[in-house]
């Protein structure tokens, strides 16, 4: 999908962009959710931006390739509500557009504090539906850096 993604301020001499996809069914077990209540699945879209000022010893801020697999091999195929990042008991915790695109970026900087020239997740751009998206941006002291 062709996609404009909303710009992120930040002050790295680098940026990356990873767009992918994953097909995943979930629920939102809140009164208030309507139909959403009941399972149904989407094909989510998402935009990843990571950001840093060091590269590693492959010249890359992190592999493209990887950022895919954190997320796409986890949630591609599965039922959001069943994974252990989501809580049906805990509204901070239920499988939202907004607590996805969360869940997305701990994921990945999680494993960017593995990395000793440690690039920051500065952003997830989460789609939903052809109408609805979210727009995540963690604040510095969540992602460490
Ligand atoms: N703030 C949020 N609101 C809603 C969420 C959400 O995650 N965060 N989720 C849903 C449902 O899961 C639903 O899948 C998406 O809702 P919606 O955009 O209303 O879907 P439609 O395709 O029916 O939208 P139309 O533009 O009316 O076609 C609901 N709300
Ligand atoms: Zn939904």
């Amino acid at each position: 999908m062709q996609q404009i993604y909303p710009q992120v301020n930040h002050s790295y001499a680098y940026e990356l962009n990873k767009d992918f996809h994953f097909a995943a069914a979930h629920y939102i077990p809140s009164e208030e959710a309507g139909q959403c209540r009941r399972v149904h699945g989407h094909t989510y879209f998402a935009n990843v931006t990571i950001a840093g000022d060091t590269l590693d010893s492959t010249g890359f801020l992190i592999n493209f390739a990887t950022i895919k697999q954190l997320i796409h091999d986890r949630f591609d195929h599965r039922v959001l509500n069943e994974d252990a990042s989501f809580d049906d008991e805990n509204p901070e915790l239920f499988p939202t557009t907004e607590v996805a695109a969360r869940t997305i970026a701990d994921i990945i900087q999680a494993h960017l504090d593995t990395l000793p020239h440690r690039p920051v997740c500065v952003q997830v751009f989460l789609r939903e539906t052809p109408t609805s998206y979210v727009v995540y941006r963690p604040k510095a002291g969540r992602r460490h850096g």
